[in-house]
C-alpha cells in the first residue's frame, strides 16, 4: 500500500486536525514532567523534544506509522548488506567503515571488514609518517600544510569534522580545503602554502569530477613548475578514490593511493579514506575516536526499539512537520563556534539524499519529501534571521545543538552562549500573548494610545517547534554519535517516504548541459543552441570578455 493510502497516514491527518491549534503553553502546564517523558539520553548526548507539538497519541501514530513503513526491516537489511540502493544496485554501507566490533558484514556474500581495517592501517601508517616528520616533501622538508581538493561529499564531511575538532589538530599541520572551480579558490589557497612543505590529498570517490579534476591538475602545473621534476609528484600528491585507474591516469603512484568502495555514498564517505585529511590534521587516534562515536550511534539505532531510537524519533518528527504541517524547511542552530560547518554538511547530506520526487519503484509520489535544510550557528543567526522564525507565517522546525563545556571557557561567554540557546528555544515555544505585552507597555508607562499602537506589532505567537540537543563537550567520540544520528535519521525518513536516499541522478542533467557549453564558449560564434535566456546570457559573457574596458552596450 502506498503511504498516503494507510490507514496510519489518514489517522494522522484527522489527529492533526484535531490538535493543530494546540498550543505548546498548555500542554507543558498540564505535564509538569513533560521534558522527562520527551527527552532521551544516550551517553552524554541529551535530546529534548518536548517543544514539539505532540501529544502521546501524536507519538503512538508516528511510531505505528514506523511499524508500517518497516523501518525496522530496511534497518537491517541496511546493515546486512543487501542493495538498498535500488537505483544503483548497490549496498549502502558506511556503517561497516566505522563497526568496531570486527562483526562480519558482507556484500555478496563477501565479508568487507578485512578490506576495511586494511586501510585504517594503511591511513594510520601514513598520518604518523607526515606528523613525525617521516614523510618529507621533495626537497626534504616536513609538510605543514595539507591540501584537500575535492568537491561534495568530498569536501565537506572533512571540511565540517576538521572545524568542528580543531582543538585536536596538530601544531605543525594546517589544513586547507579547495573545492569550487572558480580559480579563485586554488589560486587563493595555493599563494598561503610553499611548494617544499605542501602535501595535496586529491579526493574524489569517481576520479572523473570536473571541478576537482581541474583543480588538482593545476596544483600539479604550480608544484612541476617550482621542481620542475616530475618525481616531485610522487612527494607531494596522495589520492582517495574507488577508481585506480584514473587515478594512475592523473599520474599519482597508486602506492599513494587509498580505497573505499561502491558501497560508501560520497555525502557518507568522512568515515571512508575520504577522512584522511581528518586524520592528517587531528591524528589517527582522533579520527578512530570518530568512528568509535559513530559506532556507538549505529548500535543504538541498530537494537534500540524504535520508540526509544534517537535517529528515528527526530525522523518521524520532521514527518510530522513536513507532511501534516506543511513546513517547508527545517533550521540546524550550532550554538558552538567549531560546529560552523555542520548545517553545510547536512544541507548535502539531507537535500541530496531525500531531495526525490519518484519512490523506489519510480512511481511519482504524492506526498513531500526532503526539506530545504539550512542554518547558522548561534548567536549570528538570531541578529540575522530568527525574526522570520519567531514573527513570519511560516513553521520553521528547528534543532538548537550545543555543548555543555566549551573548548575556549574565556570569561562570562560559554554562560552568555548557553543562555542564548536556553532562551530561544524557550521563546519559540512559549511566544508573548497580546496581554503579556499590553502589561509589558503598561509597566514601561506608556499611554494608553500607544500601548495599542505597539502591542500587535510585539505579540509573538509562540508554538514554533524545536529540538535541543546537549552534548557534554564535541569531543570526536561525541562528533561521531551526533553525525550519525543525523544519518540515521535521514535513512528513516527516506524509508518512510519510500525513496532511495542513496542516489543522486538530479545533479547529472546540469553537468551534462555544462560539458556541452563548454566547447560553445571558445570563439566569439554567436551560440544559437540554446533557449533565448541561455543564448542570451552566452552573448553577454562573450560581448564582455571580447571588449577590453568593458562597454555599456551589449
Ligand atoms: O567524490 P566525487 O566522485 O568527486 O564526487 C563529488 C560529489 O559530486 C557529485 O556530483 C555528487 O553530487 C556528490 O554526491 C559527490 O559527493
Amino acid at each position: 500500500m502506498r503511504l498516503n493510502e494507510l490507514p496510519v497516514w489518514q489517522d494522522l491527518a484527522r489527529h492533526h486536525a484535531a490538535i493543530r491549534d494546540t498550543h505548546m503553553r498548555e500542554l507543558f502546564a498540564a505535564d509538569p514532567v513533560r521534558f522527562e517523558r520527551f527527552s532521551l539520553q544516550l551517553d552524554d548526548l541529551l535530546l529534548d523534544y518536548s517543544k514539539n507539538r505532540i501529544t502521546d497519541e501524536t507519538l503512538a501514530l508516528l511510531f505505528r506509522l514506523a511499524g508500517d513503513r518497516d523501518v525496522g526491516g530496511w534497518r537491517d537489511r541496511m546493515f546486512a548488506g543487501e542493495a538498498i540502493n535500488v537505483s544503483e544496485g548497490r549496498a549502502v554501507l558506511h556503517v561497516a567503515l566505522r563497526n568496531r566490533t570486527g562483526r562480519p558484514i558482507r556484500v555478496a556474500g563477501e565479508d568487507v571488514m578485512p578490506g576495511v581495517q586494511a586501510v585504517l592501517t594503511q591511513m594510520r601508517e601514513f598520518v604518523e609518517a607526515v606528523q613525525t616528520g617521516v614523510w618529507r616533501g621533495f626537497a626534504g622538508d616536513e609538510i605543514t600544510d595539507v591540501v584537500n581538493i575535492g568537491i561534495g561529499g568530498s569536501h565537506l564531511g572533512p571540511e565540517m569534522v576538521c572545524e568542528a575538532l580543531r582543538p585536536y589538530a596538530h601544531p605543525r599541520i594546517r589544513m586547507h580545503f579547495v573545492s569550487n572551480i572558480d580559480g579563485t579558490d586554488i589560486l587563493e589557497t595555493l599563494r598561503q602554502v610553499a611548494p617544499e612543505q605542501v602535501l595535496f590529498v586529491v579526493a574524489s570517490k569517481t576520479f572523473t569530477t570536473q571541478e576537482t579534476l581541474t583543480n588538482a591538475h593545476t596544483a600539479r602545473a604550480w608544484l612541476l613548475d617550482y621542481f620542475g621534476d616530475e618525481a616531485a609528484v610522487a612527494r607531494h600528491f596522495v589520492a582517495v578514490s574507488t577508481n585506480a585507474e584514473a587515478v594512475h591516469a592523473f599520474g599519482i603512484d597508486t602506492a599513494n593511493m587509498f580505497a573505499f568502495w561502491d558501497w560508501v555514498g560520497g555525502r557518507y564517505s568522512l568515515w571512508s579514506s575520504i577522512g584522511l585529511s581528518i586524520a592528517l590534521y587531528l591524528g589517527m587516534d582522533a579520527f578512530e575516536d570518530l568512528l568509535a562515536g559513530a559506532h556507538r550511534m549505529d548500535e543504538h539505532f541498530r537494537t534500540a526499539p524504535l520508540e526509544a531510537s534517537m535517529p528515528v524519533i527526530l525522523a518521524l518528527l520532521g514527518v510530522w512537520y513536513i507532511n501534516f504541517f506543511g513546513a517547508e524547511t527545517h533550521a540546524i542552530l550550532p550554538y558552538d563556534q567549531y560546529l560552523h560547518r555542520f548545517p553545510a554538511y547536512f544541507q548535502q547530506g539531507d537535500m541530496e539524499s531525500n531531495g526525490k520526487h519518484v519512490d523506489r519503484e519510480g512511481r511519482p509520489v504524492d506526498w513531500q519529501t526532503g526539506p530545504v535544510v539550512w542554518g547558522e550557528p548561534g548567536t549570528n543567526g538570531q541578529h540575522a534571521f530568527y525574526q522570520l522564525i519567531h514573527q513570519g507565517t511560516r513553521l520553521i522546525p528547528c534543532d538548537f545543538i550545543a555543548p555543555a563545556i566549551s573548548h575556549n571557557p574565556v570569561g562570562a561567554h560559554h554562560d552568555i552562549l548557553l543562555s542564548n540557546f536556553f532562551a530561544q528555544p524557550e521563546a519559540l515555544m512559549r511566544g508573548r500573548t497580546l496581554e503579556e505585552v499590553r502589561e509589558e507597555l503598561r509597566g514601561q508607562g506608556l499611554p494608553a494610545e500607544e500601548i495599542e499602537r505597539l502591542a500587535r506589532h510585539k505579540v509573538m505567537l509562540g508554538n514554533h517547534p524545536s529540538n535541543s540537543l546537549m552534548l557534554r563537550r564535541i569531543t570526536p567520540h561525541a562528533l561521531g554519535m551526533l553525525t550519525a544520528l543525523y544519518e540515521h535519521k535521514i535513512f528513516v525518513q527516506g524509508v518512510i517516504w519510500g525513496i532511495d536516499s542513496f542516489d543522486q541522478w538530479g545533479v547529472e542533467l546540469g553537468k551534462q548541459l555544462a560539458k556541452a557549453i563548454l566547447p560553445e564558449l571558445g570563439g566569439d560564434a554567436v551560440v544559437d543552441t540554446h533557449d533565448s535566456s541561455t543564448n542570451g546570457l552566452i552573448a553577454y559573457y562573450k560581448h564582455q570578455r571580447a571588449t577590453p574596458g568593458g562597454s555599456h552596450s551589449t
